[in-house]
């Protein structure tokens, strides 16, 4: 299925994140955030270091129970819901290394995924029923197409440990997918990679859309790429909803500028 660029349609809401709150004891690290993230898009989540986005991100994949505001998915509220629930609802996110087993090759990476998804023990594989076949040869479909959207065909059958940098990145992704997200998290998925391997991480995920996933909402301080890949961007500072709008209209926007300009006084004092 070819992506349909989100303008083109009728903005339909995926996620709708409302007036969102997280305090830390004294620390209110979200402050009344409110966005969505419709079908069809990708949605570029970006802030200063400490601005509350990975905090966001951890609301909404139910790693913590917010102080207040709610978050809906398809309409249905999913507040406080624990992070197996919203996964099985189909908002996944990846995770860095922590999932790859470095001795297996990329396909059997890939499979293991499906097997977690599927919950079909492994052992079954060598006492098949029919049934047992038929999900066999249905998850290896899937694990290969994945590998083939992800861009990994070459490296199927190579071991994670022998992956560059750009590479294992996108097999992070492929791990995601096999949980089969409708919404898929990414935070910081381009940590590491240079900028030719950050444009092509970029041209994968606009190929995700519309083919495995619905939308995509990214947590990344690569400029670059969130730029490039997001339909709009959401920018946040000190906990709080600073701009949203296209990505020109946020690299436009003074606040937005002051507030990294800012940030980067502090760093380098
Ligand atoms: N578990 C926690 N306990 C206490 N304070 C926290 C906790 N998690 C985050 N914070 C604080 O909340 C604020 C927002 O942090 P968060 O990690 O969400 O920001 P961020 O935008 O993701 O930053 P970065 O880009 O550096 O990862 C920071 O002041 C941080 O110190």
């Amino acid at each position: 299925m070819m992506r349909t660029h989100a303008q083109d349609r009728q903005p339909s809401g995926v996620l709708q994140v409302n007036g969102l709150c997280k305090s830390f004891g004294g620390i209110h690290a979200v402050k009344d955030i409110s966005f969505n993230v419709n079908r069809g898009e990708i949605v570029g989540l970006i802030g200063p270091n400490g601005a509350g986005k990975t905090t966001c991100f951890n609301l909404i994949t139910g790693f913590y129970a917010p102080t207040s505001g709610t978050v809906h998915f398809d309409e249905q509220e999913v507040t406080g819901e624990k992070p197996y629930s919203m996964a099985r609802r189909g908002i996944v996110r990846s995770f860095q290394k922590t999932n790859i087993l470095k001795s297996l090759s990329v396909f059997e990476n890939v499979l293991t995924g499906h097997y977690i998804e599927a919950r079909q023990p492994v052992w079954k594989t060598f006492f098949p029923t029919a049934k047992v076949r038929q999900t066999e040869a249905a998850i290896r479909d899937s694990a290969a197409r994945i590998v083939n959207t992800i861009g990994l065909s070459r490296h199927m059958n190579v071991p994670a440990a022998q992956l560059s940098c750009g590479e294992l990145r996108l097999l992070e992704v492929a791990l995601a997918l096999a949980a089969k997200p409708r919404i898929l998290m990414l935070d910081e998925p381009a940590a590491g990679l240079n900028s030719h391997e950050a444009r092509e991480f970029g041209n994968v995920l606009r190929k995700l859309i519309g083919d495995l996933v619905e939308s995509i909402l990214i947590v990344e301080h690569n400029m670059g790429l969130v730029m490039s890949v997001s339909d709009r961007v959401v920018v946040m500072h000190f906990g709080q909803k600073l701009a949203e709008g296209t990505p020109e209209q946020v690299q436009r926007n003074s606040k937005v500028v002051e507030a990294y300009l800012g940030a980067n006084a502090k760093e380098h004092s």
